[in-house]
Parts: structure tokens; C-alpha cells; sequence
């Protein structure tokens, strides 16, 4: 029998930002002990020199995996980004490396979702003002622009994961629900699709972004866009900080065209908990400040740390792509009566054939094979019967023109 291509003692697992214990939990428990562990990002040549030996990296969103960063990361097998977005990663070409990224798709929703609830209220009632002229000593008992949410309309912008929860809670507070997305979606309970952005906006009491970073929300709420909101009307974005032209959202501010904002994330964040923020929007009393904490509660960070972490132990142990963002996805589990081989290939004629013809020799039987593939490349599990002659499968794998990464599993 062949040597497995990697023991797991030797599989090296670079885990940065500080991730939730829970994952070394995990990744322990199932024999992965080689683990480095840094509480912050790193970047520069500290993330080249870590990244160079990595088998496997496990980030947050801080830290950027550029084409530049993966290239020095010859021996990277998978990316874990213990959040929801995925764009701080060249998606591209870590396919392009046969490199799967997974992600925690749903497991801090909830938090951003109560965040922007609690967002909601405050600032319909003024509170973030109120809160700071108290804290200097000032005393002033009004009502006066502070409104419940009951009845209001709230616009919400990408009903994905964290839309439609945003959607559910603000129905039971009793508010009128709107939406916009680029894609037709299922409207939960009395939410009401429209279908285009600038009647959300001129509609809405408070227009609320749940969209990823890509190039068709880069801006979206630019200059013109920021004008078409009802006047006194609030913005809260806790989705991506390039979704926003801060400039813009600071002018309409000032010259008091909307009554207030809450804001999460942000163009330039600071890389660490020690550089100083800096923003035009600090001296707004009327604009809830958070340093990209949407998805960041205890619950959240337990639940992202096993989900991304048996992720990775899935992929590394049985080959599962199972919900990887950029690679063909196979479901799989472990098959004791097989010797697993898997295969990453460019996506072009010919593979196919070469790689079954490593498998046609006397006493060879295939008891399983998986494959998925995207335009790019192919992605294809072999099971072979445990009984077969299998000594230089793996050599013969590499072999075949149009491979990009080839392993014995078990
Ligand atoms: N502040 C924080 O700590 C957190 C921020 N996030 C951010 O929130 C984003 C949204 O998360 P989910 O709801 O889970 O994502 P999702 O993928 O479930 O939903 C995103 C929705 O936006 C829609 N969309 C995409 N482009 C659009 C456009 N140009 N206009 C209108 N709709 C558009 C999509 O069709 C989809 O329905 C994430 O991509 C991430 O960047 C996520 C978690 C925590
Ligand atoms: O927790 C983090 O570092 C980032 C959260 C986030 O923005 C996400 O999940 O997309």
C-alpha cells in the first residue's frame, strides 16, 4: 500500500486573527496537532514567510490573500475564512492553484442582524445624540425627531442570509418591509420586493446594505444615490466599507439631508486594535460608530470556529468541497474499503481519459469516483478497491498533463 501523500502530523495549519478556540479544538481532535496560531493578521513578508509552508491558512477578514501573497504558498491545500465574505482572497487564483476557500456562511447572520435591529431603534429615537450630550454634562428632555419604529418602512438592500433575517425581525416590531436585490428572491411574511434601487430609497424611512464587495455594489451608495434617499432618512451599513462613499454619506450629514447613520465597516480599516481610526465621520453625535464588530458576539465566533474548522478537516481527511465559494463542490465522506486518490486539473480536453487510464491495470478495480467541474478546472475523487495494486498511482497522477494538484487521502 502507498504511503499516504501527506501525514497528518505534518500538515501544517496557519491560523490567523485570532480565530475562536474552538477550531483548534476541532482541528486537534481529529489529529491535526501542527498548528500555528497568531492572534492578529499578518501581512507583508510575516504573511509570505508564514504562508510558504502552510498546508492550510485560516483567516479572518483582515488579512488579504492576493494572487501576489499565493504565489509564494506553494504547499496551500485549502483557505478557511472564519467569516461570512470571502473578498479579502483572490478567489480566482487560488482555484487557479487548485486551492478550495470555504467560509462560514450563516453562523454570525444572527448577530449582524440584532446589531442592525438595535441600530435601527436607536436611531429612530435619537439616542446616539442624547447618549453624548449627556456624557458633556448637557440636559435636554425632547421628543422632538424621535419616532418608533412601528409603521416605518425599512429598505433593505441585498436580501441574502442577513436581509431576510433583518426582514423577519423588523415585521415583528411591526414595520413595513421593502426590498432590493439583483436577484428574484422569496419575500418572507409581508416584505415587498421592488425593482430597482432608487424607489427603495426614495420610499424608505431606513435603508439598511447587506450586500457582499464586488464591482456591482463598489459605491453603490455614491453622491447621487445618497440624494435620493427621503430626507431625514437613516443609512446603516454593516456589509462591505467600499458599498459607501463615506465623503458623500459625511456631506448629506452635514448639510442635514439624512438624520443620522450606523456604520461597521469601512473603505480603510485600521490593521490592528492599536492604529488610530480615522474617518469624517467621528464627529457626527448622530452616527453609530463600530469597528467591524457586526458578526463579532461570543455565540457567533464558537459556532464560525467547528463550522470552518470541520471544513477543513472534511476536505483534508475525505476530500469534501462541500460549500467551497470558488471550487467544483463534491460531498463525501470516508469509505473504508477504499484507497481515496483525488485530482485538480485544468478544465481542457484529455484529462479525463489520461487519468482513467491510470486506474485501467490488471486487478484494479474503481469502486468510486466523484467528479465536478467549473469552466476553469476539474475536480475528481478516485476510490479504489483497498485490494489493488496501487503503488505509483499518485506519480502517474501528477504525471498527466493539465494536473494542478493530485493526493492520496488515505
Ligand atoms: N459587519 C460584519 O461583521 C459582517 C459583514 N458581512 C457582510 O455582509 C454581506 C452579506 O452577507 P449575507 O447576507 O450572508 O450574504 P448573501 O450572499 O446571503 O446575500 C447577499 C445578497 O446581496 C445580493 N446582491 C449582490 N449584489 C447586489 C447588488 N448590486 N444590489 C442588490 N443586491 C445585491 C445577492 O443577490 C444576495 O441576495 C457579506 O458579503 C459580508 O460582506 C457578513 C457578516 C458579518
Ligand atoms: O469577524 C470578522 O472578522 C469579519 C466578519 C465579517 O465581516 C464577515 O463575516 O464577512
Amino acid at each position: 500500500m502507498e504511503q499516504l501523500s501527506l501525514e497528518k502530523s505534518k500538515i501544517k495549519i496557519l491560523l490567523l486573527e485570532g480565530v475562536h478556540p474552538n477550531a483548534l479544538d476541532v482541528l486537534s481532535s481529529h489529529g491535526y496537532t501542527n498548528i500555528e496560531f497568531h492572534k492578529k493578521a499578518l501581512e507583508g513578508q510575516a504573511l509570505i514567510d508564514a504562508i510558504s509552508d502552510a498546508h492550510f491558512i485560516g483567516i479572518r477578514s483582515r488579512t488579504r490573500l492576493t494572487d501576489e501573497v499565493l504565489s509564494h504558498a506553494k504547499k496551500l491545500i485549502g483557505i478557511a475564512c472564519f467569516c461570512i465574505g470571502t473578498n479579502q482572497v483572490d478567489l480566482e487564483s487560488a482555484a487557479k492553484r487548485g486551492i478550495p476557500v470555504f467560509n462560514a456562511p450563516f453562523s454570525n447572520t444572527r448577530s449582524v442582524a440584532e446589531l442592525v435591529l438595535g441600530e435601527m431603534i436607536l436611531l429612530m429615537r435619537r439616542i446616539p445624540e442624547a447618549n453624548a450630550q449627556v456624557h458633556r454634562g448637557e440636559w435636554i428632555k425632547s421628543a422632538e425627531g424621535s419616532h418608533e419604529v412601528r409603521g416605518k418602512k425599512l429598505g433593505i438592500v441585498g436580501y441574502g442570509h442577513i436581509g431576510t433575517q433583518v426582514s423577519v425581525l423588523a415585521e415583528a416590531l411591526g414595520m413595513e418591509v421593502l426590498f432590493y436585490d439583483i436577484e428574484a428572491k422569496l419575500p418572507l411574511g409581508n416584505a415587498r420586493a421592488v425593482s430597482n434601487l432608487s424607489d427603495l430609497l426614495a420610499e424608505s424611512d431606513i435603508v439598511t446594505l447587506h450586500v457582499p464587495e464586488n464591482e456591482s455594489t463598489k459605491n453603490l451608495m455614491s453622491a447621487e444615490r445618497i440624494a435620493q434617499m427621503k430626507q431625514n432618512a437613516i443609512l446603516i451599513n454593516a456589509s462591505r466599507g467600499t458599498v459607501v462613499d463615506i465623503d458623500a454619506l459625511a456631506l448629506a450629514l452635514e448639510e442635514k439631508r439624512i438624520s443620522g447613520a450606523a456604520i461597521d465597516v469601512f473603505p480603510v480599516e485600521p490593521k490592528s486594535n492599536q492604529e488610530e481610526f480615522k474617518s469624517p465621520l467621528r464627529k457626527f453625535d448622530n452616527v453609530i460608530l463600530t469597528p467591524h464588530i457586526g458578526g463579532s458576539t461570543i455565540e457567533a465566533q464558537a459556532n464560525i470556529g467547528i463550522e470552518v474548522a470541520d471544513k477543513i478537516v472534511r476536505y483534508s481527511d475525505h476530500g469534501s468541497t462541500l460549500s467551497a465559494v470558488n471550487f467544483p463542490e463534491v460531498s463525501l465522506s470516508e469509505n473504508k474499503n477504499a484507497s481515496r486518490y483525488m485530482h485538480i486539473h485544468v478544465n481542457k480536453p484529455g484529462v479525463l481519459s489520461n487519468l482513467n487510464k491510470v486506474f485501467t491495470g490488471d486487478g484494479v478495480n474503481i469502486v468510486g469516483q466523484y467528479l465536478q467541474t467549473n469552466a476553469q478546472i476539474g475536480y475528481v475523487v478516485i476510490d479504489v478497491d483497498k485490494n489493488s495494486k496501487t503503488e505509483d498511482f499518485l506519480e502517474q497522477l501528477k504525471a498527466i498533463d493539465g494536473t494542478i494538484k493530485a493526493r492520496v487521502l488515505y
